[in-house]
């Protein structure tokens, strides 16, 4: 059977069921140091997949490096130290790969995280392949394997504005300001922390969309979520583009992915110390529904649906594909 009749998802669980995986799946991977975990992640970007063509290579170079941090932060982890491997094609402009070095680079000093080194190879396509290696106090690390029932669910921040840049991009409008927004991205740095010391309890970035977050959490950790809609912060675009486009909000916002806010648990008893603890450090968080042992659906403001959509994922069936 060939890939793209299974599934990110499915090929992944096949992969596990190889037998030899020691880790639990997460954002990132974890080596026990005594007090602290050494947090370790790899996440790749294609050019034709992630790329869009109007992007600058510094903002390419910008965007490869965030989502490697970006798995660091959604555990709560310190990043140190990082390296890139490039699979290139031999006609690549030079210019292009030492504009998308710097802007690794300069994002890297940004967040004080060494640049290591990496490989460099030929290949028929290109793809950047990045690893990130962090650190945490045990305690501080926050696992997917902490979710529970009836925790409240929280959200950074605003979503769909990558979403709706892509959007944008596919209908001709904006095109090389949606390029850029859709490679915009924030690892999370600057708040992750603070919010596992706060009380967090199961951490995520929300890279596949919000549904493909919950979707991937029920299936790995066997908990749904109750999410309410209206409660759900969404970029200011996503509005305007949905109204100029006809694709929904929903879709724009928590479908198509590509935001990297972060998606957590607080115990409910643990609310009101929670929030206060946030408005004082001035970290902008919407408390978006709960978990339980159910499925996972949404409130729509008139009454409860299943969340049917899966989110973004690699080697799915695009609708009109022909059959092979
Ligand atoms: N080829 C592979 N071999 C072994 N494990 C894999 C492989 N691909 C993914 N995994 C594991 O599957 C889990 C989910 O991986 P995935 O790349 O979807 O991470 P994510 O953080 O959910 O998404 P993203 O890469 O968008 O940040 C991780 O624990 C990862 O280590
Ligand atoms: C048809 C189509 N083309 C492009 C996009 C944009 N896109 C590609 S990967 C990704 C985030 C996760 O990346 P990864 O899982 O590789 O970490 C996003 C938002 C899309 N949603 N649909
Ligand atoms: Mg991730």
């Amino acid at each position: 059977m060939k890939l793209n009749k299974i599934g990110e998802r499915a090929i992944i669980d096949r992969i596990f069921s190889t037998g030899d995986i020691s880790q639990e799946p997460d954002d990132c991977s974890l080596m026990d140091c005594g007090e602290k975990y050494i947090l370790f992640t790899t996440d790749s970007i294609s050019e034709k997949i992630h790329i869009p063509e109007l992007a600058t290579p510094y903002e390419a170079g910008r965007f490869f490096g965030s989502i490697n941090l970006s798995d660091v932060a959604a555990m709560a982890g310190i990043p140190e130290s990082f390296m890139a491997s490039y699979n290139l094609r031999n006609d690549m402009e030079i210019d292009y790969l030492e504009e998308f070095s710097r802007g690794l680079s300069n994002l890297l000093q940004e967040y004080k995280v060494e640049f290591a080194g990496g490989d460099t190879k030929e290949a028929d396509e290109n793809i950047f392949v990045g690893f990130c290696i962090g650190r945490q106090e045990k305690d501080l690390v926050r696992k997917r394997s902490y979710i529970g029932p009836d925790q409240i669910l929280c959200l950074t921040g605003n979503i769909g504005k990558v979403g709706a840049a892509y959007i944008s991009y596919k209908n001709g409008i904006d095109v090389r300001e949606s390029s850029r927004r859709m490679l915009d991205i924030k690892p999370r740095l600057d708040v992750a922390e603070i919010i596992s010391k706060a009380g967090a309890k199961f951490m995520m970035d929300l890279s596949d969309g919000l549904f493909g977050c919950l979707s991937q959490m029920k299936h790995d950790y066997g908990y749904g979520f109750r999410i309410v809609e209206h409660e759900i912060k969404m970029h200011g675009s996503v509005d305007e583009i949905s109204k100029i486009t006809g694709v929904s909000k929903r879709d724009m916002a928590m479908n198509i992915g590509g935001d990297y806010e972060l998606l957590f648990t607080i115990e409910n008893d643990h609310f009101g110390e929670f929030s206060r603890e946030m408005e004082k450090n001035n970290i902008d968080v919407s408390y978006i529904g709960n978990t339980w042992e159910g499925n996972n659906i949404i409130f729509n403001g008139e009454r409860w649906e299943n969340i049917e959509e899966k989110g973004w994922e690699h080697f799915s069936v695009e609708p009109d594909s022909p059959e092979e």
